[in-house]
């Protein structure tokens, strides 16, 4: 069974390996919406794959490095894709959720990354 937990958050990125002249080489900002997905069985008596609050506690503190900062400017967001962000969250998460099932992250109300790890 899966569940998830969704967050957003604020932040200004450029792209710095797109060709030239492309639009996202531009200094520009997204009203990010992060998904998490776990996965597990609910057995009782607790009912639940694991307790919503406790994934939010997890994922939190990695919201806060990202919340209305310049992602570049962040070890290992050099080039802040969708993708290399889903990557860094994943990596971010993954040793305190081990039960960790997918990182989504929309940077814009079409536009989207599901990373299920490698
Ligand atoms: N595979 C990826 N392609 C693009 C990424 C990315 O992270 N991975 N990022 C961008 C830009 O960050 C851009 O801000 C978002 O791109 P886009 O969806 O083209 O944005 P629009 O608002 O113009 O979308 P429309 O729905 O077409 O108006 C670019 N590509
Ligand atoms: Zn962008």
């Amino acid at each position: 069974m899966d569940i998830y937990k969704d967050f957003h958050f604020e932040a200004a990125h450029r792209l710095p390996n797109v060709p030239e002249g492309h639009k996202c080489a531009r200094l520009h900002g997204h009203s990010y919406q992060l998904r998490v997905t776990v996965s597990g069985d609910a057995p009782e008596p607790s009912g639940w794959v694991m307790d919503f609050a406790d994934l939010k506690a997890v994922i939190r503190p990695v919201i806060d490095r990202l919340d209305h900062y310049y992602l570049n400017d962040i070890e290992g967001l050099e080039n802040p894709t969708s993708e290399n962000l889903c990557r860094w969250i994943w990596a971010r998460l993954a040793p305190t959720l081990p039960s960790l099932r997918a990182v989504e992250i929309r940077e814009t109300c079409t536009s989207g990354c599901i990373y299920r790890g490698d």
